[in-house]
């Protein structure tokens, strides 16, 4: 039987928790999945009994099962593959709807679901399912064929493109809308994505780059990033201050946050680990074409553009501008896109940075986010309207 020590929680699902591990003879990582009452263990043995009988490049790794005592509790282990890239709803969560999760995106991952689910044909599956992905049949009990999965994949597709689930979650009263209403999840407005893609707004990453290194060279000739207030752009956070980990402090009409793990990796990218402790710490949310927070956005590049030369910025109808003040060589990447709403994202790390923001990693001294209009921060629950400012410290990498 294969020894292991639980790493942290990556995880919550309807039944159990998803924690890193770690093999402790090989020191090989895997995810475990772990139910401990009684009718959540029922569904895990369920999955492990599907899971471990797929084999398909599209279906994460079954790598074993065991019960182990924690706490004096039993507990039923599911081991599976590690998958560090974390969900499609991550990503569609931190992204701009129909900009990073574009439509060549959709269509990508809809074809691996699709794969996945062929994977899984031959043996007949209980009705069973998450609740907000069943089709109304599977609900009512009646029946469970491939027109259900249909269903359930629309709903994963409108997921992707929205960020959200297609249902919101009522309990008891959701499953009642979708099993025994008439009601349909609202469709996304792809029109209106359109519209904003064809005045102007490039997803391309070949015109991003391009953008971004005329922006950089205009500011590198230029000496300097121009801040001030143009263009009807309204300043809903600033200020700065210091203080511990962790903590607010209302500095006037300012808040400051601290982080300890805000930084620029080789790649030039904000890591992703960083990007979720931080969005945490602000989820910036613009009246559903948000960006999901000064930082988690980057989260996305990095995924999409490893390597690609720095704080890339790609969303849709936000007009993005990152900026790394108080050094040598301001870096800004400026997103190129205009759209109805307009952001402003300004970073300034401590202590300076070298020309190229590639190859040093840095800590953040503060971020601060300027739009047009404001948008609502669900950190607060509302409108933005007092200045915002990060200071995440590492201070490792000084
Ligand atoms: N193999 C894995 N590698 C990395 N993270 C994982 C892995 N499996 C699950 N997770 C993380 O744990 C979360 C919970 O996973 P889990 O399978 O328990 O539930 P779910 O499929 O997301 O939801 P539900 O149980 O409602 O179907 C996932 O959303 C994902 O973030």
């Amino acid at each position: 039987m294969v020894s292991w020590v639980r790493g942290k929680c990556v995880g919550k699902g309807s039944f159990g928790s998803v924690n890193l591990a770690f093999n402790k003879q090989t020191g090989a990582v895997f995810a475990v999945k772990t139910a401990s009452e009684a009718n959540q263990v029922q569904a895990l043995d369920n999955e492990i009994k599907i899971l471990s009988s797929l084999s398909s490049p599209f279906i994460v790794k079954f790598l074993g099962d065991d019960v182990s005592s924690e706490n004096s509790r039993a507990c039923r282990n599911l081991h599976m593959e590690y998958l560090p890239g974390g969900t499609v709803a991550d990503l569609a969560s931190s992204t701009q709807r129909f900009a990073d999760v574009n439509e060549e995106t959709v269509r990508s991952f809809t074809y691996y679901f699709g794969s996945a689910i062929d994977a899984t044909c031959g043996e007949p599956l209980l009705p069973r399912g998450s609740p907000l992905w069943m089709a109304p049949e599977v609900i009512k009990r009646e029946y469970q064929g491939p027109e259900s999965d249909v269903w359930s994949l629309g709903c994963t597709i409108i997921e992707m493109v929205t960020g959200k689930p297609a249902w919101e979650d009522h309990g008891v009263d959701s499953l009642s809308r979708i099993g025994f209403s008439n009601e349909l999840p609202e469709l996304p407005n792809f029109e209106e994505d359109i519209d904003v893609m064809e005045r102007g707004m490039s997803s391309s990453f070949e015109n991003i780059e391009v953008a971004a290194r005329n922006r950089i060279g205009k500011l590198v000739a230029g000496g300097g990033v121009n801040w001030e207030t143009k263009d009807g752009w309204v300043e809903v956070r600033s200020c700065c201050g210091h203080r511990g980990r962790g903590e607010e402090e209302e500095l006037g009409t300012s808040s400051v946050y601290y982080s300890d793990s805000a930084w620029i990796s080789e790649e030039g990218c904000i890591k992703r680990e960083v990007c979720n402790s931080i969005g945490s710490e602000l989820h910036v949310d613009g009246s559903n074409r948000s960006i999901s927070c000064g930082i988690c956005w980057c989260g996305a590049v990095c995924s999409g553009r490893k390597g690609g030369g720095g704080l890339g910025c790609h969303y849709g109808s936000q007009k993005v501008e990152l900026s790394v003040e108080g050094c040598k060589r301001p870096y800004v990447c400026h997103g190129d896109y205009s759209g109805k709403q307009g952001m402003r994202i300004n970073m300034q790390l401590a202590g300076g940075m070298k020309s190229n923001p590639n190859y040093v990693a840095r800590k953040f001294h503060y971020i601060s986010i300027v739009t047009s209009p404001p948008f609502v921060c669900s950190h607060h629950r509302g409108l933005c309207s007092r200045p915002i400012f990060f200071v995440p410290q590492r201070p490792d990498l000084d």
